[in-house]
C-alpha cells in the first residue's frame, strides 16, 4: 500500500451497482482527495473485508441482494463498533433513516443528494475518526506519564501548558506518514516545532526547508520537482528538486498559505499520487519524504474565501497544531529572557549580563506582535551594546516604543464610560487610570508611565501633585 493514500484507513463502498461504486469513488477522489477506497459489490463479502483490512468507514447501500444493508449495519454495530457507517440509500423515507441511525449509522444520505453535502458528510466522519485515533494515542501517553522524548524539544523554551500539550500531540503524530500542519503567528516557533517533529519521526534523511511564499508556479515546480538538462531555456544542467534532497527525511514547506492555486493543485497531486515529474521528464519519481507545512495565515478562513483549495486543506490538516502567540504565554518571557541572554552573550564572547529586576515585568506589558523572534532581536540588540554588569532597560523601552497601538477593549456599547450613570470628573478619571497603571506595573513608575503613554518624570510629577493635594 502506498504511504500517500488518504485517509490512513480504508473507506469501504458497498453497493450492488458497479456504476454507482465507480461514480462515488471518482467523486470522493475528485472533490476531497480521498484515495484510500475499497469497493464491494457482493454484500456477503463485507464481513471478511472488515476483518482482513484496516476499514475505518463504510458507505453502505441498503437494498442489496443476499445480505441487506440493515442486517450489515446491525452486524457492524455489534461486531465492529470501532468502524463507522454512513448509509447512502435510494430510499428517501424518514422512518428508514431513523431506523438506520438507531442501528448506529453515523449519517444517512439519499443518493440524489448534492455531491457537496455527501462529500461533506464523509469528510466529517473521517475527521471524527482521526480525532478518535489521536485521542486514543494521546490518552495512552497521558496515562504513561509525560513525554517519551523530551530531548527532541530541548530547543523550545517554554513553561506553558498549551505548549506542553502540543509537544505531546507532536510526539503522538510524529511517525504518521500523513502531513502535519503547523499554524500560528509569525515568530512563534513553528519551524522549531517542525524540526522537533522531524527528530521524533525517526527518518534517517535530512530536514529540507523551503519557503514557498512568492514563488510563482513554475519556480515552485522547479524548486520542488527539479528539472532535466534542456527542460527550458537556460536549463544548462540537471537539477535535483527539494523533494529528492529530502528523501527519507522531511520536506518542510513554510508559508504554505501564500501558495498560488496552480501550485496548490500540484502539491495536492503530489500528496495524492506520491509521485511527481521533474520538469522535462516523462519518468515519474516517488515522493520519499514526510511533508510538514506551516503558515501564519488562517487557512480555514482562506478555504472559506475560496483562496485555498478545500481538498488540499482537508488533506493537510489531518494532523494540525496551532502554536499560541507569546502574549498568551507570558510565563515564558522570563525563561526566554534568561535563555537568550546566555545564548547571545556567548555568541558575542561576553559575560552573561544580569537583567534589571523590572525588565521581565516591562516585557510582560507588551503584546509582542513579532513574538519570540521580536524578543530575541531586542535581547540581541541590548546585549550587543551592553558594557556594565546590569543590563540597561533603554533598548527594551525603545523597542517597545509607544504603548500598545491595539485598540483599547471597550464595553459592548463601544465606550467603557457609556455604562456609567455619572461620568467621573477629568481629575477623578486621571487618578483612577494612574492608580490602575501603577497596580499593573507592580509599583514600577517607568513601566506605569509607558502603559499610560507619558514620560516617567511626567508621571512622577502627577503622583507628587496628588500626594500634596491629599495632605
Ligand atoms: N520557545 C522558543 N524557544 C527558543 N527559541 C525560540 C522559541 N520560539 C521561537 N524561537 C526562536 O525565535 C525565532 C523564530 O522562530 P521560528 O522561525 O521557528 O518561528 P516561525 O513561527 O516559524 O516564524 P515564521 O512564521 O516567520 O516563519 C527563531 O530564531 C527561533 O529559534
Amino acid at each position: 500500500m502506498s504511504q500517500n493514500l488518504y485517509p490512513p484507513f480504508c473507506i469501504l463502498l458497498v453497493d450492488d451497482e458497479p456504476a454507482w461504486l465507480r461514480s462515488l469513488s471518482l467523486t470522493l477522489e475528485r472533490s476531497a482527495g480521498i484515495t484510500n477506497i475499497l469497493t464491494c459489490q457482493d454484500s456477503r463479502e463485507v464481513k471478511d473485508i472488515i476483518t482482513s483490512r484496516n476499514v475505518g468507514l463504510i458507505l453502505l447501500d441498503l437494498t442489496m441482494p443476499h445480505v441487506s444493508g440493515e442486517d450489515l449495519l446491525t452486524m457492524i454495530a455489534e461486531q465492529h463498533p470501532e468502524t463507522t457507517t454512513i448509509v447512502i440509500s435510494g430510499m428517501n423515507q424518514l422512518e428508514t433513516a431513523v431506523r438506520c441511525m438507531r442501528l448506529g449509522a453515523f449519517d444517512y444520505f439519499v443518493k440524489t443528494v448534492e455531491e457537496d453535502r455527501l462529500v461533506g458528510g464523509v469528510l466529517r466522519a473521517i475527521r471524527m475518526l482521526e480525532l478518535q485515533r489521536e485521542n486514543h494515542e494521546m490518552s495512552s501517553r497521558v496515562l504513561t506519564g509525560s513525554l517519551r522524548h523530551p530531548e527532541a524539544f530541548a530547543a523550545i523554551i517554554t513553561a506553558n501548558q498549551a505548549m506542553h500539550a502540543i509537544f505531546s500531540y507532536v510526539e503522538a503524530v510524529a511517525v504518521s506518514p500523513q502531513p502535519l500542519l503547523i499554524t500560528g503567528e509569525s515568530g512563534v516557533g513553528k519551524e522549531l516545532l517542525a524540526r522537533a517533529t522531524h527528530l521524533l519521526s525517526g527518518c534517517a534523511g535530512p530536514l529540507v526547508a523551503v519557503n514557498v511564499a512568492g514563488l510563482d508556479d513554475t519556480v515552485f515546480a522547479d524548486t520542488l520537482f527539479g528539472h532535466l538538462k534542456g527542460a527550458f531555456t537556460g536549463a544548462d544542467h540537471q537539477r535535483r528538486g527539494m523533494i529528492e534532497e529530502a528523501a527519507d527525511g522531511t520536506l518542510f514547506l513554510d508559508e504554505i498559505g501564500d501558495l498560488s492555486i496552480p501550485s496548490q493543485i500540484k502539491l495536492l497531486r503530489l500528496l495524492q499520487e506520491g509521485e511527481y515529474f521533474p520538469l522535462g521528464s516523462d519518468r515519474p519519481k516517488r515522493l520519499k519524504a514526510r511533508i510538514i507545512v506551516a503558515t501564519h495565515h488562517d487557512l480555514a478562513q482562506k478555504e472559506a474565501d475560496g483562496r485555498f483549495r478545500r481538498d488540499l486543506f482537508y488533506r493537510l490538516r489531518t494532523h494540525h497544531v496551532q502554536v499560541p502567540p507569546l502574549r498568551e504565554r507570558k510565563e515564558d518571557i522570563p525563561l526566554l529572557l534568561d535563555y537568550f541572554l546566555g545564548k547571545v552573550a556567548h555568541s558575542l564572547g561576553k559575560k552573561k549580563p544580569t537583567p534589571p529586576r523590572e525588565l521581565a515585568q516591562l516585557l510582560a506589558t507588551y503584546s509582542f506582535p513579532g513574538n519570540v523572534r521580536e524578543l530575541k532581536a531586542m535581547i540581541y540588540d541590548a546585549v550587543s551594546v551592553h558594557r556594565d554588569h546590569i543590563l540597561s532597560m533603554d533598548t527594551f523601552l525603545r523597542g517597545i516604543g509607544q504603548p500598545d497601538s491595539s485598540p483599547v477593549a471597550t464595553a459592548p456599547e463601544g465606550n467603557p464610560f457609556s455604562c456609567l450613570e455619572r461620568l467621573p470628573s477629568f481629575s477623578e478619571a486621571t487618578e483612577l487610570l494612574v492608580s490602575e497603571a501603577i497596580t499593573r506595573a507592580k509599583g514600577n513608575q517607568t513601566i506605569a508611565a509607558r502603559l499610560l503613554g507619558i514620560s516617567q518624570p511626567a508621571l512622577s510629577k502627577r503622583l507628587k501633585l496628588a500626594r500634596e493635594q491629599e495632605e
